[in-house]
């Protein structure tokens, strides 16, 4: 690993009467820091939807702008998995700060520089580059949360924070329209967000720690008396990009199931999300203000849906992931199909605020249930392989062949291809209950 971005170096321990009450200082410091950096990756992670409403009016058709959209997926779904294995060996601070400023400054540039959005070759390009060091956002988020909270905890630590993706995500919908009325100019929906977003990064670089031990603290499974099932001490030790995929992702057949079942998420993640301001505006006569503040709802309403969700989860289903994420994506389907039919902009706005209600929790699910499958020093690679899954399949898929689709058949068959993908996540998911029935249960 390059000397910048090695694992902090661990120190001597604290003395005995400093480690609880600083455990719990740092522990809550470094939950706000990777919150707040990894809302701030939202805020420049997808942000080129919001102008392709102001690209289709200069003349480029919704084909082109899927394809140069695309470029996030198809970088953010490669690097998820290849900088999450990176990530399994840097430290967390550094790397999740350095992806965070590389992606605002991409996104500052092409709001900058009209040459950025003269050709879809451009823009692909920029867009593909900023896919990239997205991917350096949630794995060292994962590696925090696997150094700082112990196995039980991480449930409903993890819903907590799922939450910046909404918050991230849902503010970008008023953070463009501000821009807007501050610069008048629509290039501000990408450098507003990009120059919020270098903001963040500071703010993030001050409250993340890499790992307790480098704080002079004891590892968490010790502070916590709670230990993995076949804990131990080599689940300290970092181990080589190697090691990791061949010992515990590659063999690993619950996580292959469940990143599969991914695809199909994400593939309803990103094809609503993406598409709604263009459908809003153009096939359900929404103003921009109207589609921007849907857009904020659909996020917000993500925050209680998977909040329930980890509670469900936990407290109903004992610790299954599956049956509550089949509930689900079954109320999903059933609010796609209300966005498909309704004419009027309230059932529009509601089935769009249902769908941001039920889709983040298999998202969240899918997610937990990766890092809880490996060891912690393996955390970044096994999010990585269904994060390429979601975002090589389904998201790219919900980026070029939406366009294409919704060129050629309109945006019904866009929705047809959508409840299709909810049935496919719903049995995939269901395979994954059955083989967990089975008795797999990932690597422990
Ligand atoms: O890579 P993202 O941003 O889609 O986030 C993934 C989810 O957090 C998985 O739990």
């Amino acid at each position: 690993m390059i000397g910048f971005l090695k694992p902090a170096a661990h120190k001597a321990l604290l003395p005995d009467e400093k480690i609880t009450p600083t455990y719990k200082r740092l522990r809550m410091q470094v939950f706000v820091g990777i919150f707040l950096g990894y809302a701030g990756y939202y805020l420049v992670r997808k942000v080129f939807s919001l102008v392709m409403p102001d690209l289709v009016n200069l003349g480029y058709s919704k084909t082109e702008l899927g394809i140069a959209l695309s470029g996030v997926s198809i970088a953010y779904g490669l690097s998820k998995f290849i900088m999450g294995n990176v990530s399994d060996r840097s430290n967390a601070r550094r790397f999740l700060t350095l992806g965070l400023v590389l992606s605002a400054i991409t996104m500052i540039t092409m709001g900058l520089l009209p040459v950025a959005t003269s050709s879809i070759a451009i823009m692909f390009a920029l867009l593909l580059m900023n896919g990239w060091f997205q991917g350096m956002g949630w794995p060292p988020c994962g590696r925090v949360m696997v150094h700082w909270f112990s196995i039980r905890e991480r449930g409903t630590k993890m819903s907590i924070w799922n939450v910046a993706h909404n918050v991230g995500g849902g503010i970008i919908g008023p953070l463009a329209i501000l821009g807007v009325a501050i610069f008048t100019d629509w290039h501000a929906k990408l450098y507003f967000p990009g120059i919020i977003a270098l903001v963040v990064a500071l703010i993030a670089w001050l409250l993340i720690r890499d790992t307790p031990q480098s704080c002079g603290l004891p590892n968490i499974e010790k502070f916590k008396d709670d230990y993995p099932d076949e804990y131990s001490d080599k689940f300290e030790e970092e181990m080589s990009a190697k090691q990791i995929f061949m010992e515990y992702i590659l063999k690993n057949r619950l996580l292959w199931s469940i990143a599969f079942a991914n695809a199909f998420v994400y593939l309803v993640r990103y094809g609503v999300l993406d598409w709604a301001p263009l459908y809003l505006e153009e096939a359900k006569g929404f103003s921009i203000q109207e589609s921007g503040w849907a857009y904020f709802a659909y996020e917000w309403a993500a925050i209680p849906g998977t909040l329930l969700c980890g509670y469900l989860s936990d407290k109903v289903f004992h610790g299954k992931r599956a049956p509550v994420s089949i509930i689900y994506m079954v109320l999903v389907m059933v609010s796609v199909f209300m966005y498909w039919v309704s004419n009027s902009l309230v059932a529009n706005s509601i089935a769009l605020i249902c769908i941001g209600f039920l889709i983040y929790g298999p998202v969240m699910l899918i997610g937990v249930h990766a890092l809880d499958l490996v060891p912690k020093k393996a955390a970044g690679t096994a999010a990585g392989l269904t994060g390429l899954f979601g975002y090589m399949g389904g998201a790219l898929f919900a980026d070029i062949a939406m366009g294409a689709v919704v060129d050629k058949w309109g945006w019904s068959g866009g929705f047809i291809v959508l409840l299709g993908a909810c049935v496919a996540a719903i049995i995939l998911i269901g395979i994954s209950w059955y083989q967990e029935y089975k008795g797999h249960n990932g690597i422990h």
